[in-house]
């Protein structure tokens, strides 16, 4: 598959910016009580620098992350990673995950997450979440297929009374393609 490397759009928050929520209510990222909380950096490349602490709430084993949650922490890095740097929504069409080591509770995944090519539409990306800080071992390895999406796609699929709560509030999106 031909793929080009885009450039970084020049809306794309500055590197070093922390960024919000991109949906209020997003599990990954958003206020939701057990939700994963996530905090993104952007990488003065196509990366993002996330992270992503693993709490009660998210067991599967004891003691241990749930593999599906961490695959959840990938999908919203991934997905976040390709609409910061393309500044347009892309949606999961395809998501591979190696789980290398198991996740304890109470600690911290750092992932880094990177645009690697675009292909019309489709938009890979890939990551890597490490244990013990920023350089440690890699736990989980995730490649990704997105596909950029019009807003028009959630307007007409998404749950009528959340369209109209973000339409009535716009602010609850960080949305601006
Ligand atoms: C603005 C800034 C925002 C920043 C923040 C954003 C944050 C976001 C964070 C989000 C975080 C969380 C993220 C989430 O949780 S997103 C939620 C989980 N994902 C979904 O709900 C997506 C559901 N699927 C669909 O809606 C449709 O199937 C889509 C839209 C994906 C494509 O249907 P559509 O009819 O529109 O297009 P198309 O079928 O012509 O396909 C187009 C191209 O793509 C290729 N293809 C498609 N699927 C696959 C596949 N599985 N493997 C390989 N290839 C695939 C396809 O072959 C074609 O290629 P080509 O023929 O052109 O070569």
């Amino acid at each position: 598959m031909e793929t080009e490397l885009p450039p970084r759009h020049p809306e794309a928050p500055a590197p070093g910016t922390e960024l919000g929520p991109h949906y209020a209510k997003c599990f990954g990222c958003g206020e939701q009580p057990d939700g994963l909380h996530m905090r993104m950096v952007a990488g003065d490349g196509l990366y993002l620098d996330s992270t992503f602490k693993v709490l009660e709430a998210h067991q599967g084993a004891p003691g241990l992350a749930h593999g599906g949650l961490l695959v959840c922490a990938f999908d919203e890095a991934l997905g976040t990673t390709a609409g910061t740097f393309l500044r347009r929504p892309a949606v999961t069409g395809k998501l591979d995950t190696d789980f290398l080591r198991p996740v304890p509770v109470d600690s911290v995944l750092h992932i880094r997450s990177t645009l690697d090519g675009v292909a019309g539409r489709k938009v890979y990306v890939s990551a890597d979440g490490r244990l013990d800080g920023p350089e440690g071992p890699i736990a989980v390895k995730a490649r990704g297929l997105f596909v950029t999406v019009k807003l028009e796609h959630f307007a007409k699929h998404g749950r009528a009374s959340d369209i109209a709560a973000v339409t009535a509030n716009p602010s609850m999106l960080e949305v601006n393609p």
